[in-house]
């Protein structure tokens, strides 16, 4: 096969393209920007901490079995002022990635806030992931790894820890959520139901990630 009808056989294949918004919460410098930063350019630009006003905007394809998933990603403003203009998008948000720093107590002790109003505010079958961010700065950790699981167990949504510094899980937190929402959209008869938590558990021992922690 010629180079020419590889790539035609190739674009063939990626026959739908899915658009999904996908929103950024939790409390204010828990990292969020740095991880839309770091899965879109995958860089993080460390320093001052200058806090999100309003909300901010992301395109980002990923492509999962052939189909182009393009995430508009919403990053919002954590602080409490800004919490009417994040309620508004909820409505029209297919997931939600929930962050809080495993250094911050505060921030983890708010998730159960921050799932009141998502179950207030968002459709009911929103997809939700709960990140603990901030995963390299172990000598700080306020918040074990086995509390954040209790409480994804708890409100039965997927969990993992992540860095925005060094990328660990970042893109395995997206990509998990790209997925999920291609499966819900194009779900072929004889494909067995995607189970986001065991994608994770895999893509995880794949990669021996938790050893960094
Ligand atoms: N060590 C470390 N620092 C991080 C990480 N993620 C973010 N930070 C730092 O934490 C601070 C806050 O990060 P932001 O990404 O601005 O936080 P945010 O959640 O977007 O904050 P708001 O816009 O106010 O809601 C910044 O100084 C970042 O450099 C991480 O994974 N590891």
């Amino acid at each position: 096969m010629s180079h020419t009808v590889i790539a035609l056989h190739c674009q063939a294949l990626i026959k739908d393209n899915i658009v999904r918004a996908t929103i950024l919460v939790g409390d204010s410098g828990v990292g969020k920007t740095s991880l839309l930063v770091q899965f879109d350019q995958g860089k993080f630009i460390p320093g001052s901490f200058s806090a999100t006003v309003g909300i901010g905007f992301t395109n980002k394809v990923v492509t999962v079995d052939n189909v182009k998933v393009k995430l508009q990603i919403w990053d919002t403003a954590g602080q409490e002022r800004f919490r009417s203009v994040t309620h508004a998008y909820y409505r029209d948000a297919h997931a939600l990635l929930l962050l809080y720093d495993i250094t911050s107590k505060s921030s983890f002790d708010n998730i159960r806030a921050w799932l009141t109003e998502i179950h207030e505010y968002a459709q009911s079958d929103v997809v939700i992931m709960l990140l603990g961010n901030k995963a390299d700065m172990s000598s700080d950790r306020a918040i074990r790894r086995d509390e954040g699981e209790r409480l994804a167990r708890e409100y039965s949504v997927p969990f993992m820890e992540t860095s925005a510094k060094t990328g660990v899980n970042v893109d395995l937190a997206f990509t998990a959520v790209a997925k999920e929402l291609k499966h819900r959209a194009v779900q072929h008869p004889s494909e067995p139901k995607f189970q986001i938590h065991e994608y994770i558990e895999a893509q995880k021992e794949k990669s021996g990630c938790c050893s960094y922690f």
